[in-house]
């Protein structure tokens, strides 16, 4: 089996006035189709930056990102943004969702950009919201849906385009200890149905226990964690 993602020698350096900061120094990683990793580093430890780098939103300072086998480093924007559309789903602390659409359409619009038409992407979208429990929202815009919905809202669009890799960013960061709970749970439930490679940055150690592993940032490298 090809690993989903695969990143060699990344480096990430940062100068803000006088400070020098080694964010990532050669740091490496394989992520296998249907993985889920725990990423549990300090504040500023560099996890967005390392999920920013994967996602090919933010170029490293040296090395190469393997998306499905293929070396994402050499292509040029536009290149990395289809790949980006087609092969990278994501979700944010704060849901991200476009305030003017409803729910059903928020899922909808990465498919339609991706080449669907829309009455494939109306059925996607709305099995996935029934999946994800809240199709009974689905005419809903953001604000008329409550926290863990509007992330469950989030997750659904972030596989809307079946990606083969999940990156989130603290996906339950903002909500209540219950709420982040069921919203994970959505979210396990979905990377084990669709067999997504899932690396998720999380301040929960217990959601992080719950992971197929967990790794962590040390001395620019990313390195497998233990608890304890
Ligand atoms: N564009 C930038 N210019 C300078 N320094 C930056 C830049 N982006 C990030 N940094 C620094 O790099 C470090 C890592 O930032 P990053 O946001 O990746 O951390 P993090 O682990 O995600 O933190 P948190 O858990 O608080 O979100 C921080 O010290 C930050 O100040």
């Amino acid at each position: 089996m090809n690993p989903a993602m695969r990143l060699e020698s990344i480096e990430r350096r940062f100068v803000q006035g006088e400070q020098r900061l080694t964010i990532l120094d050669k740091a490496e990683m394989t992520l296998m189709p249907g993985e889920m990793v725990a990423l549990v580093a300090p504040s500023g430890a560099g996890k967005s930056t390392l999920l920013h780098i994967a996602g090919l939103l933010e170029r490293p300072d040296g090395g190469e990102i393997l998306i499905d086998g293929k070396p994402c480093g050499t292509m040029d924007d536009e290149k990395r943004t289809a790949m980006r559309r087609r092969s990278i789903g994501f979700v944010y602390q704060f849901h991200h969702l476009l305030p003017e659409f409803s729910a059903l359409e928020n899922v909808m619009l990465p498919q339609m950009i991706g080449g669907q038409t829309r009455a494939q992407a109306s059925e996607r979208a709305r099995r996935l919201l029934d999946y994800m429990r809240v199709g009974q929202r689905a005419t809903h815009r953001p604000a008329e849906l409550s926290g863990g919905e509007q992330q469950r809202v989030a997750i659904a669009r972030a596989v809307a385009n079946s990606p083969h890799v999940l990156l989130a960013d603290e996906p339950t960061g903002n909500l209540d200890p219950q709420t982040s709970a069921y919203v994970f749970e959505a979210l396990t439930a979905l990377v084990r149905q669709s067999g997504v490679a899932a690396l998720i940055a999380t301040h929960n150690h217990e959601l992080a226990s719950r992971m197929d592993r967990t790794v962590t940032l040390s001395g620019g490298l990313i390195v497998p964690h233990s608890f304890g």
